[in-house]
């Protein structure tokens, strides 16, 4: 279960969420949708601690993240804006980098995942030479192939086309299903399994 308690998160001068209570079960998924500059980004940078709580704590399974994060990074898979992949290596190279890293580790279905995301044609392709959806479908298959129980992800389908959304949907219909829990930022309806989704909707900066 992640939580967060009274927690302030700011940009600059200006408060985007204050004094927010937040709770995601395992197998459950909470969707924050807002306009451009509502503060999605900040918000779940927050949760993953790459942004700085003005106050409050966020916990991950009891734990205040603060306390060990090195254990949370272990739990947690994050996707942001930036892939981090490298353009000069090629698909393979870089989903075996990540391996490495502990980015992924070696999945039962490794193959059929990346089938499923239409990457298997790509992998001796460099970064590099994919169009952004194309880069995005490799990131989400790298997010599937890790198989870490929290996914922090900030505007996942960004780039891609409906048939990669509903693959990714199914993913996280599946990565509920096993008891992972899941927070996304979207613009996009994600059609996952309504029961076990919630929303949380920022109005102007304040949720
Ligand atoms: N590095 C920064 N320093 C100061 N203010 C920032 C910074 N980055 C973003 N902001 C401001 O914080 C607010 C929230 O930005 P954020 O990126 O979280 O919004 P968002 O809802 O994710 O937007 P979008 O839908 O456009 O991606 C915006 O008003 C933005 O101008």
């Amino acid at each position: 279960m992640l939580s967060a308690r009274q927690f302030d998160v700011m940009r600059g001068s200006r408060t985007i969420v204050a004094g927010a209570d937040l709770r995601v079960d395992s197998g459950a998924a909470l969707v924050i949708h807002g306009a451009n500059g509502s503060g999605k980004s900040s918000l779940i940078a927050a949760l993953a601690g790459l942004l700085p709580l003005a106050a409050g704590r966020v916990l991950w399974r009891g734990m205040d993240v603060r306390d060990d994060p090195p254990r949370f990074r272990r739990d947690l898979a994050w996707l942001g804006h930036a892939d981090g992949f490298n353009g000069e290596l090629t698909v393979a190279e870089n989903l075996r980098f990540a391996a490495l890293l502990g980015a992924s580790a070696a999945h039962r279905n490794e193959r059929d995942v990346l089938d499923r995301a239409a990457v298997l044609p790509l992998m001796h392709t460099r970064l590099n030479r994919l169009s952004q959806g194309q880069r995005r479908r490799v990131a989400l298959a790298r997010l599937v192939l890790s198989g870490k129980p929290l996914w922090l992800l900030d505007e996942p389908t960004d780039a891609i086309d409906d048939s990669g959304a509903l693959w990714f949907a199914a993913c996280i219909d599946d990565h509920l299903r096993e008891g992972g829990t899941l927070v996304a930022t979207t613009h996009r309806p994600l059609p996952v399994d309504a029961a076990r989704t919630r929303h949380l909707h920022l109005a102007r900066g304040a949720a």
